[in-house]
């Protein structure tokens, strides 16, 4: 086993006599040390007119222990799930200077033009950004003046359906006015996810990334993926996504602690802690997480992780030592399954082993219940799995609704399982056949599958293709990554050992 790998920690020194090569195939050479914090002469050859439509994708996650505790500075471990978010970017033609988003998901859709964005502000020196910058709060004036670009959208939806379109459309333009400048080719950005929202698996982590990743593919900077890669580059570029990508969590969740866009990004599984906000987070790949059989149930409790998470806050204000005692039990139970997973003897089939792993879930959503942050309906998952004798149960994400996950006894006979399933579906309450600990982060350029199809050279997954496809089913027939066997064209920067 290779030793657990920082992933982060790149000083702007490590940026220096950097070469690096576009996925397009247009070399941009990054000859310069980037000195105090100024950008470095970027050398590009001239874009091709008309950027071919591409897609980005990332997973979403699910939190095996310590969510709540990690925005409080303690440990996490969460792993890829294979539910996955799908952006498509289209280009205009030169003379259309408009932007769109297309978000069916949300029912939400909008076209801003180009010039009336508050371009002025965000390229003042003491504002602008780069893309190497590591940003760990929003400007408050920066927000401000989007206002009036956000106050224009969906102006017939109301309550918590206005919040999602403008959580989507604010994380959107901050990242787009932050990394573009105006004159960025108008495009549209169509998006359609597998994960379903606000059930605590991860769905704006997992936009986010693909948002990031898309904008700074847009502006050239990053290089590869391609699978040769050497590991260090692939991670620097991993690194730039997951950084902008908490920049969309920022203005999404407004207290995230980053777990969720690391593990989207990275993919795989990931040990996560963040002491300092200032500064980066530390996370380790878990190279050796185990194939654990999850069952994944989710409440349709949607909610937002916004507002859980300031319950916690709150609590932690009203009675600060109780709850740090809690905060700190919930790191004692992710430290204790991150020394018993790194074991070289550890073997998930084992049953005294899983049983350990599974009290250690039953504790930590015991400590995530005294946080207030359970709901009836993810109790009455505890209660069907416990009264089955099938395994541990706990909450997963910001909890409140949102999801569950149970980690199945290594014994567990198809039947009995069947059993609880049907329970689980008479009581209406959504499973997913989802596998954990996939790819992080990958791009489809262009935007050409084969599918499986003997269409001459490739199927083009062109906008209203994207937008009929049928459902989750469909979106994964499609494009789905990792999902069928022929799936030629998908890309990754992997950091895994192997
Ligand atoms: N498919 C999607 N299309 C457009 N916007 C989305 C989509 N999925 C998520 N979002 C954005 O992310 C927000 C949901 O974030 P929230 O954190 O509440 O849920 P979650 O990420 O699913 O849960 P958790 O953070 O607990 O894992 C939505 O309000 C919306 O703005
Ligand atoms: C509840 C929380 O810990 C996990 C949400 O998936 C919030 C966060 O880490 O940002």
């Amino acid at each position: 086993m290779n030793g657990p790998v920082n992933l982060r920690r790149h000083s702007s020194s490590e940026y220096s006599s950097e070469r690096l090569e576009v996925i397009n195939g247009v070399a941009v050479n990054m000859p310069a040390t980037i000195a105090n914090g100024q950008r470095p002469k970027v050398d590009r050859k001239a874009s091709s007119p008309m950027m071919p439509a591409f897609m980005t994708s990332a997973p979403g996650k699910v939190i095996v222990y310590g969510e709540h505790a990690v925005v409080h500075g303690k440990a996490a471990m969460a792993a890829a799930v294979s539910l996955r978010s799908y952006l498509l970017v289209t280009a205009l033609s030169k003379s259309q200077r408009t932007i769109s988003l297309r978000f069916p998901d949300i029912s939400f859709s909008h076209t801003w033009d180009i010039d009336d964005l508050p371009w002025a502000l965000f390229s003042k020196p003491s504002k602008k950004k780069f893309y190497y910058d590591l940003v760990t709060s929003l400007d408050p004036e920066l927000v401000k003046s989007l206002q009036p670009h956000l106050t224009v959208i969906s102006p017939h939806v109301t309550g918590e359906q206005r919040k999602i379109h403008y959580s989507a459309a604010i994380s959107f333009l901050y990242l787009f006015l932050s990394l573009g400048s105006q004159s960025f080719p108008g495009c549209i950005y169509t998006l359609r996810s597998t994960l379903p929202i606000g059930a605590g698996l991860g769905s704006s982590a997992s936009i986010s990334v693909c948002l990031s990743s898309a904008l700074l593919l847009q502006i050239r900077t990053l290089a590869g993926p391609h699978p040769d890669q050497p590991r260090g580059e692939a991670e620097l570029q991993i690194e730039r996504i997951n950084r902008w990508a908490f920049v969309s969590e920022l203005c999404i969740h407004q207290n995230p602690s980053g777990v969720d866009n690391t593990v989207a990004a990275y993919g795989k599984a990931v040990h996560f802690k963040r002491h300092d906000y200032s500064k980066p987070p530390t996370a380790m790949p878990l190279y050796r997480f185990p194939e654990l059989p999850l069952l994944l149930v989710n409440t349709k409790q949607s909610r937002s992780t916004a507002i859980e998470v300031g319950k916690v806050t709150k609590l932690k204000r009203t009675h600060p030592e109780i709850t740090e005692h809690i905060l700190d039990a919930i790191d004692g139970v992710t430290e204790s399954a991150h020394r018993l997973i790194s074991d070289p003897g550890f073997d998930p089939e084992n049953q005294a082993s899983a049983e350990v792993l599974g009290d250690l879930m039953n504790v930590n959503h015991g400590l995530l219940a005294a946080l207030g942050v359970s709901h009836p309906r993810l109790e009455r998952i505890r209660e069907l799995v416990d009264s089955a004798g099938l395994g541990w149960t706990k909450l997963t994400g910001a909890g409140g609704g949102g999801s569950a996950i149970t980690l199945l006894r290594p014994n567990t006979k198809p039947d009995q399982l069947k059993i609880l399933e049907s329970q689980l579906d008479a009581e209406d309450f959504e499973r997913f056949g989802a596998t954990v600990g996939g790819d992080g982060v990958g791009v489809l350029w262009p935007a050409v599958l084969r599918n499986g199809t003997d269409e001459e050279g490739g199927e083009e997954i062109d906008q209203e293709k994207f937008l009929k496809a049928d459902g989750r089913e469909g979106v994964e027939k499609l494009v789905g990554v990792g999902v069928q066997e022929k799936r030629e064209g998908w890309k990754f920067w992997r950091v895994s050992s192997e």
